[in-house]
């Protein structure tokens, strides 16, 4: 017989704060406690909590206090992210985030689903579905990802949007529902990389 957490992370439903769930979820409210406690000096410590919290954590990995999470045990997290004030990860089903990704503030990671059946709902019964970001990805500020989306390789998510379904591999997205805005193409890369040239040769070095 599997237990609650088992279900929980085979994405079924299952019954939240009960046995090993309600102690990995205490771990995670002190480790993100202490962490939101931390200044900007203790950037060392920071990074220690996040390894205690998170499945796993990459090089270069900056968070904004204050974030919140549900258990922390369930994200990785690759290679400079970051992830500016007030993320929220409910990661009851696993989030899985790629090397060099940007979070705007108040960016929300939502895995968790209740019954649409209120008398189901009432009995607190709850599923989660899986997350993933690819690489190269900026999401906006005020984004919610809903459960069990995956957003492609060299993304770019508009501002305020709801992604509720996939997102492809090199795209902007934008919107409430969030829809492909155009594809990100080599144009972009020539006038950014003109933008760069030009802030390199007027710079003081
Ligand atoms: C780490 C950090 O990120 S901190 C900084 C946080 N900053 C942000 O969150 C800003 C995020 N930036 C955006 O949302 C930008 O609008 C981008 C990057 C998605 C697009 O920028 P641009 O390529 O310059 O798009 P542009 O402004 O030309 O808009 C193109 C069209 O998309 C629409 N659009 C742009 N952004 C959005 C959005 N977030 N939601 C809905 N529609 C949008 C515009 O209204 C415009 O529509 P139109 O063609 O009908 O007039």
């Amino acid at each position: 017989m599997p237990t609650d957490k088992e279900r929980m992370l085979d994405q079924k439903l299952y019954m939240a704060g009960v046995g090993e769930l309600a102690t990995d979820n205490k771990k995670s409210r002190r480790l993100t406690r202490l962490f939101n406690n931390t200044t900007e000096e203790q950037q060392k410590y920071r990074i220690e909590l996040l390894q205690q919290l998170f499945e796993s954590v990459g090089e270069k990995v900056f968070i904004e206090p204050p974030f919140r999470c549900d258990y922390g045990c369930h994200i990785t997290v690759g290679n400079n992210f970051y992830a500016n004030f007030d993320c929220i990860i409910i990661d009851v089903a696993k989030v899985n985030i790629g090397n060099n990704v940007f979070f705007g503030p108040r960016v929300g990671v939502y895995t968790a689903g209740h019954p649409i059946d209120p008398d189901v709902r009432n009995t607190l019964l709850e599923f989660g579905k899986e997350i993933k970001i690819g690489n190269n990805v900026w999401v906006g500020g005020n984004t919610v990802i809903n459960p069990g989306v995956t957003i492609g390789n060299n993304v770019v998510i508009g501002s305020g949007s709801i992604v509720t379904k996939d997102i492809p591999d090199n795209v902007i997205a934008v919107g409430n529902p969030c829809k492909v805005l155009r594809a990100i193409t080599a144009e972009d890369k020539q006038y950014w990389e003109q933008q760069k040239a030009e802030y390199e040769a007027d710079i003081e070095h």
